[in-house]
């Protein structure tokens, strides 16, 4: 396989095969250049010892004395430190701790016994309190654990705290969001520059706003609840370079599923996965996030993509909300930019009205390695049973006859996971074959899918008179009926089936029977896979 540099480099590359055993071509993906780059310091961690704690104050651009990767900047800023090297051991100031109601009582539980009964938590303001999984069940030990954490909320008037009060009616709880990564992000939690830490190994989602987010376990959880701290020892970073235009039949999905075939699914451990490419930063939020969430399928401690204009602009806001002048420019020029584009258009007053600073790699920061991808030659992909890392192009499991289609979760259970399958469906003008199963991941989701139209006119910003609104497209084309229920619960497979899904896992049992076999996809993979009733390559009815 013949391999084509995208960007000059002053190293010579190659390409790297599965699990990294070896550099020969991967067949299944033959027409695409990846390169691995040993730059600069590459392979080589600079093992330095961490320094005193000092009365320094926070590193800011343009005082660093050797480069730093944007992880090694935000972890510097947040531990006041002005310099840090992978393997540095550093107490960090947290900004958000986000816990749910499968670890929440465990964390609540560390905290009062380490810190006290009447113990308070380091900050209300900046615990965030999402009950999501157990919610759309009557087992009691389910329930009792969505009680502790109400009892939680009132004892220590948390800000935060995202309840469901009628479990027989999710519409009638205003306050009731759904999938905690969705929801952060949604509810404005997730600035640039900051450090995120959530007892869900998915919080690696929230990288998407360049900030620093990573799962924890409960007992560090409950250190953060009673200090606000935590000693973090500093990953190398693996720096992922995508460019070129993406097709139209992609997905960021496709992208993460060829990274983590090619790295394998420990091929990141403990390290720091940076996104950058024009490809990259041609992806609207919610496909960056899609990115992000599954850093962790591959062991990586966090992923991250450099905050921009759409990150700033039409997610989060201007770091200072009163330039509106600003961001009335940036916005019209996003808005005919895409034509998936951000389902919504915000406002500052959506997001957040605190400060942030983003942090960006410095231009002579070490990377680990460097992994260059021509994103316009790749085909869409799929991880067959049962591993993220078990990577296929969708074309070569036409032969597989599949029982279900899912679209859901924190991965594939967003707005724009839904418009993309309702582009596919609308495309082929075709009834699916097989039980398709939606899940919107938040309530907001769930009203977008019944508000938003399919696309809008990039000129005229108004659905096309050919356009239908979402949910009716998907009515139309779906045997099944579009369903709400709590995350992972649906759509269980009580039975040895084989589905295709958009979701993150797909180990033996993730869907409830250990012989259920289940292939990994993107939404236009999965609803054209609904379609045929077999593993489908979305080409067949995109182009
Ligand atoms: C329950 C939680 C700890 C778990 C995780 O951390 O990933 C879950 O969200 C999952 O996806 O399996």
């Amino acid at each position: 396989m013949a391999s084509s540099l995208i960007s000059p480099s002053p190293v010579s590359s190659f390409i790297r095969n599965k699990k990294g055993s070896g550099f020969s071509a991967f067949p299944s993906t033959s027409q695409i250049a990846i390169q691995k780059c040993n730059k600069q310091v590459s392979k080589k961690i600079v093992s330095v010892m961490a320094p005193q704690q000092s009365e320094r104050k926070p590193a800011t651009t343009g005082s660093v004395k050797t480069g730093m990767t944007m992880t090694e900047k935000i972890l510097a800023r947040a531990s006041e430190k002005p310099q840090l090297s992978p393997g540095d051991n550093v107490w960090v100031n947290v900004d958000i701790l986000m816990t749910h109601d499968v670890c929440g009582p465990g964390s609540i539980g560390i905290f009062k016994k380490e810190f006290g009964e009447n113990a308070k938590v380091w900050d209300r303001e900046k615990v965030v309190i999402i009950p999501d999984h157990y919610i759309f069940t009557s087992d009691e030990r389910a329930n009792r654990n969505v009680d502790i954490l109400r009892d939680f909320w009132a004892e220590q008037n948390i800000k935060y705290f995202y309840d469901i009060k009628d479990l027989g009616n999710f519409k009638a709880n205003p306050d009731y969001k759904g999938v905690c990564h969705v929801a952060l992000a949604q509810e404005g939690h997730c600035r640039p520059g900051e450090v995120l830490l959530g007892t869900d190994s998915h919080t690696c989602t929230a990288g998407a706003f360049g900030q620093f987010a990573t799962g924890i376990g409960n007992t560090d959880a409950g250190f953060v609840l009673g200090t606000g701290n935590l000693l973090l020892k500093v990953p190398p970073t693996l720096r992922f370079v995508m460019d070129g235009e993406m097709p139209p039949y992609l997905l960021a999905k496709d992208l993460i599923l060829q990274i983590i075939g090619e790295i394998s699914v420990a091929g990141a451990t403990y390290k720091s996965m940076e996104f950058v490419g024009t490809t990259v930063e041609s992806l609207n939020m919610k496909e960056r996030m899609t990115l992000c969430n599954m850093v962790v399928e591959a062991g990586g401690k966090n992923g991250v993509v450099p905050s921009d204009s759409t990150t700033i602009v039409t997610w989060i806001a201007p770091p200072d909300p009163s330039n509106f002048s600003l961001f009335k420019t940036l916005t019209t020029t996003m808005m005919g930019s895409s034509s998936l584009g951000e389902a919504t258009m915000t406002t500052p007053k959506d997001k957040t009205s605190l400060p942030y600073e983003p942090a960006y790699s410095d231009a002579q920061a070490s990377f680990l390695s460097e992994y260059r991808f021509d994103i316009s030659k790749l085909e869409p992909l799929v991880a067959k049973p049962h591993s993220p890392d078990n990577r296929a192009l969708a074309r070569e499991c036409k032969d597989v006859k599949i029982d279900r289609v899912y679209i859901g979760s924190c991965t594939g259970g967003k707005t724009e996971d839904f418009l993309a399958a309702a582009k596919l469906f609308l495309a082929s003008g075709k009834k699916v074959k097989v039980p398709t199963f939606l899940v919107p991941a938040t309530q907001k989701v769930w009203l977008d899918l019944y508000t938003l139209p399919l696309y809008l006119d990039p000129v005229e910003r108004r659905c096309p008179r050919f356009s239908k609104k979402l949910a009716v497209i998907h009515l139309q084309a779906l045997a099944a009926v579009l369903v709400w229920v709590a995350l992972k619960t649906h759509a269980r497979m009580n039975e040895p089936k084989v589905c295709v899904s958009t979701t993150n896992r797909n180990f033996p049992g993730r869907m409830g029977h250990k012989e259920g076999q289940i292939y990994l996809a993107s939404p236009y993979t999965a609803a054209a896979s609904a379609l045929t009733g077999y593993v489908t390559d979305p080409r067949e009815f995109l182009q």
